[in-house]
């Protein structure tokens, strides 16, 4: 894994160095005594709020009001000030707010200040119309996800599903006028509507970042962990394909201009070893509400360990980094993955690699083991 001078700026505290063990990881610069923040980052890539909750939270702060629907949605009157290409395929009599809830009028303006915001409303807006006609489609039955399921993964197996999109799906959809493109349209669920806007979201920001900035180098070197987590869940595969086609189709040309495979298969194998879990704030852990997750590159090299110096939390948009013990110069810095540090280092241990595909070589577990 290669390391970037440039991601040597995420943070003052500490330094992403190159491990014997457990890939890149962060080191401290010099001691930090316990109550420090080594990182708050607030400049998320993605986030994917689950379709359950896409009402109930907010899309600004992420607040929760206990299940209650969230007070303030998009009306037409609200964005149309934002459009400015005539070809933005927003419309006013049709439009059904995005799928953009906000808890107040205040986030809501927040929201709509972000610069070029309407590019990704007008793609969750085309979203939002076809997928009740995709999700009626959407049949796959039990067996048939079963079958997904045991399909044998392998890096080439995974490469000849995309070069068939790349040489024979794309240059058929090329070829048909936009009536019909619009047919192609395959089913979806819930999960791939929820997938699709996070990738959206993705693309959104990567197209309006700095490209010299640290998010975009910290972004680019993230570690893919797609194979692993393919070869665990094969119905990926499919999964993926349906959010690329979906996307293929129903992106306006300034978003699909971004839109390329291997583009697609770095933010979702990079999602699956990196992403936080986006959670209700204020909650004890068992009893919180997990909403999603969202993904903060700069955050995404600190490596696990099942004794943490280092506490995350979430607090409105933003996720914080605290010391929670004294750390002296050059050790290494590390926060908890798991949320199961209670359990014994086998069930721990076998927890990591299921959901998290490593074998822990913290210190913790190297020493019980
Ligand atoms: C969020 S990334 C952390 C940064 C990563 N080491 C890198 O080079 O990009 C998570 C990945 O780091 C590695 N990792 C993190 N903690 C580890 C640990 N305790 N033992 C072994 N590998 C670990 C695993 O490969 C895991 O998938």
């Amino acid at each position: 894994m290669t390391i970037d001078e440039s991601i040597h700026e995420i943070s003052p505290f500490f330094q992403v160095k190159q491990t014997k063990w457990g890939g890149r990881a962060c080191f401290s610069n010099a001691n930090i005594p316990k109550g420090t923040t080594v990182l708050q980052v607030s400049n998320s890539t993605g986030t994917s709020i689950s379709y359950e909750f896409r009402k109930e939270v907010c899309h600004n702060c992420f607040a929760y009001a206990n299940a209650r629907t969230m007070k303030y949605r998009l009306n037409y009157e609200s964005v149309k000030y934002l459009i400015r290409d005539p070809h933005c395929q927003i419309n006013p009599k049709k439009f059904l707010g995005a799928g953009l809830w906000f808890c107040s009028d205040h986030c809501k303006t927040s929201y709509l200040q972000i610069p070029n915001i309407i590019e990704l409303i007008e793609c969750y807006e085309i979203l939002l119309h076809h997928f009740p006609n995709m999700l009626k489609r959407y049949n796959i039955t039990s067996e048939q996800e079963k079958k997904l399921n045991s399909i044998p993964i392998s890096e080439s197996i995974i490469q000849s599903v995309w070069d068939e999109i790349e040489n024979d799906w794309i240059p058929r959809i090329n070829n048909m006028k936009t009536t019909k493109k619009i047919n192609q349209l395959p089913p979806i669920s819930e999960d791939e509507y929820s997938c699709i806007r996070f990738v959206c979201e993705s693309l959104f920001k990567l197209k309006y970042m700095n490209p010299q900035c640290v998010t975009y180098h910290a972004f680019n070197m993230l570690q893919s962990n797609e194979l692993s987590k393919i070869t665990r869940f094969p119905v990926l595969l499919n999964f993926q394909k349906l959010v690329f086609q979906t996307l293929y189709i129903m992106l306006p040309s300034h978003l699909r201009k971004m839109l390329s495979i291997p583009l697609l298969r770095h933010i979702l194998g990079t999602e699956y070893g990196n992403a936080f879990g986006l959670w209700q704030e204020g909650e004890a852990s068992e009893s919180r509400e997990f909403f999603g997750y969202w993904v903060f590159p700069e955050a995404s090299y600190f490596n696990h360990s099942c004794n943490p110096n280092v506490t995350k939390y979430r607090k409105g948009n933003s996720m914080l980094f605290n010391v929670n013990k004294d750390i002296k110069k050059d050790e290494q810095i590390c926060i908890d993955y798991s949320g199961v540090l209670d359990l014994p280092t086998t069930k721990r241990r076998k927890f990591l690699a299921d959901s998290w595909f490593f074998d822990c070589a913290c210190e913790r577990c190297m020493s019980e083991l």
